[in-house]
């Protein structure tokens, strides 16, 4: 068993326990670890499971992150394939309520019949000893009472489970730096370093970054900076090209070309790598904007908002309610990147949003696709775009013609001096 694991089970019943069932949140706990009796209270969620119904909870326990990060990922595959089709999964996780870095994520199963729970139990205990970094519960209903008991395999404990209120901040938020949103070069190069040997992909990007000297601070840049934000098909690339003629400048984007080869790539992989590519993107990025500032004012089409905001939107899985409030420190700009001059962000009504998505006639990428699926979603983006600190962040209505949103950004440039 490793460290990890044990370090787990020592602090089994301080654990809170999350499962997003049916899109609502259901949080439960452990009761009353000397007898194994649950309290009186039925879980909402066990409520609406069939009767008759096996459930089992699956947590990850590995203890390095990114291979930890990489089972979880690949087990929503596993599952997918291995369960019989009548089983259902869906997302879970453990932490201690208010410990940074102590959630672990996992599946809650449920096998309606008892011919998908012999085979759901026969695949579960294979994989417990295929010595998968794994922490299997059954649930079981006590005859002629509300409780529940949970089993957990590894140890062969019983525990009642009782529900437990929902925690202060959204358990993601626990871990969200450097798993999902990285506040340094070193914190996001680290992450490509540890994997480069099972993805070749990532030495190529590694290969593509500045040395450590060129991160260090500069002067002040000789002409201004100027960020484009704003979720896709707001139109930062026709005023990204109309900023760039109409004042001569230098127009580039994050990620930059030259990671293009390796992108979709890392779309694939989870979030830890995902958002580490893209946060190292913007360090590029901002080297092309260095050895440009001195000649032209520079333009860029997504820079840290993008990272941030989507990273934090998509870990961050309720309503906007639930993202890390207004001054957190999670809306940091992170210390070692160039802060531009002020950054735009472009803000659309979602119907013509779609209407300019269905005109452009091109695929969207899947978080894209996302967001018009699932408004929570765009919302949660939109919200945590205007919470990042650090440079001036100016909402601009991108509803108006091309000519009318150009004209109105020139006025906020000459106005506030930024050129
Ligand atoms: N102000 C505008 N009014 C109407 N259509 C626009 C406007 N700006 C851009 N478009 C059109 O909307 C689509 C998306 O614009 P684009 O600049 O590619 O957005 P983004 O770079 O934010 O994804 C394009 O077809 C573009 O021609
Ligand atoms: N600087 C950036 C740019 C994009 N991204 C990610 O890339 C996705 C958007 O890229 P995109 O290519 O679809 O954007 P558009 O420029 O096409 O609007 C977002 O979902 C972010 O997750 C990022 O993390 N950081």
């Amino acid at each position: 068993m490793s460290r990890r694991t044990m370090a787990l089970l020592s602090q089994w019943t301080s654990r809170v326990f999350s499962v997003d069932m049916d899109g609502e949140t259901v949080y439960f706990k452990i009761h009353d670890t000397q007898t194994g009796k649950g309290g009186k209270e039925v879980l909402r969620m066990f409520g609406n499971i069939q009767k008759g119904a096996s459930c089992y909870s699956l947590l990850v326990s590995s203890g390095e992150k990114i291979h930890s990060a990489r089972f979880h990922w690949k087990l929503k595959d596993k599952l997918s394939t291995a369960l019989p089709p009548q089983c259902r999964f869906s997302p879970m996780c453990s932490f201690l309520p208010g410990v940074r870095d102590s959630l672990v994520h996992g599946y809650f199963l449920q096998a309606p019949s008892s011919d998908s729970s012999a085979t759901t139990e026969r695949l579960l205990r294979q994989w417990l000893r295929l010595d998968d970094p794994l922490l299997v519960c059954s649930y079981l209903h006590e005859e002629n009472t509300p409780r529940w008991i949970q089993h957990l395999w590894n140890t062969e404990q019983n525990h009642g489970i009782v529900p437990s209120e929902a925690p202060e901040s959204h358990p993601a938020t626990l871990n969200l730096i450097n798993s999902d949103v990285f506040y340094s070069f070193q914190a996001a190069r680290d992450v490509l370093q540890k994997c480069a040997d099972i993805i070749p992909e990532a030495a190529s990007v590694l290969e593509l970054l500045p040395c450590d000297g060129d991160m260090e601070a500069r002067s002040k840049p000789d002409f201004p900076i100027i960020v484009l934000e704003g979720l896709d098909a707001t139109g930062k690339t026709t005023l990204t090209e109309s900023l760039r003629d109409a004042l001569g400048a230098t127009l580039l984007r994050s990620p930059p070309p030259c990671l293009s080869p390796w992108r979709a790539r890392f779309d694939q992989e989870p979030p830890i790598l995902r958002r580490a590519f893209y946060a190292l993107g913007n360090y590029i990025t901002a080297q092309q904007i260095y050895s440009q500032t001195s000649k032209t004012p520079v333009i860029i089409d997504r820079f840290w908002h993008s990272t941030a905001a989507y990273a934090i939107a998509t870990a961050v899985n309720g309503p906007v309610c639930d993202l890390p409030a207004e001054g957190s420190e999670l809306y940091r700009w992170p210390s070692d990147l160039l802060q531009p001059s002020v950054v735009f962000l472009l803000t659309l009504d979602p119907e013509e949003r779609k209407r300019r998505l269905k005109d452009r006639g091109q695929g969207e990428t899947k978080e894209e696709h996302e967001l018009d699926l699932n408004q929570v979603f765009r919302l949660r983006v939109e919200e945590a775009y205007k919470r990042i600190s650090g440079p001036t962040c100016i909402s601009v209505d991108a509803s108006s013609s091309a000519e009318q949103v150009l004209r109105q950004v020139l006025l906020l440039i000459k106005a506030k001096r930024y050129l």
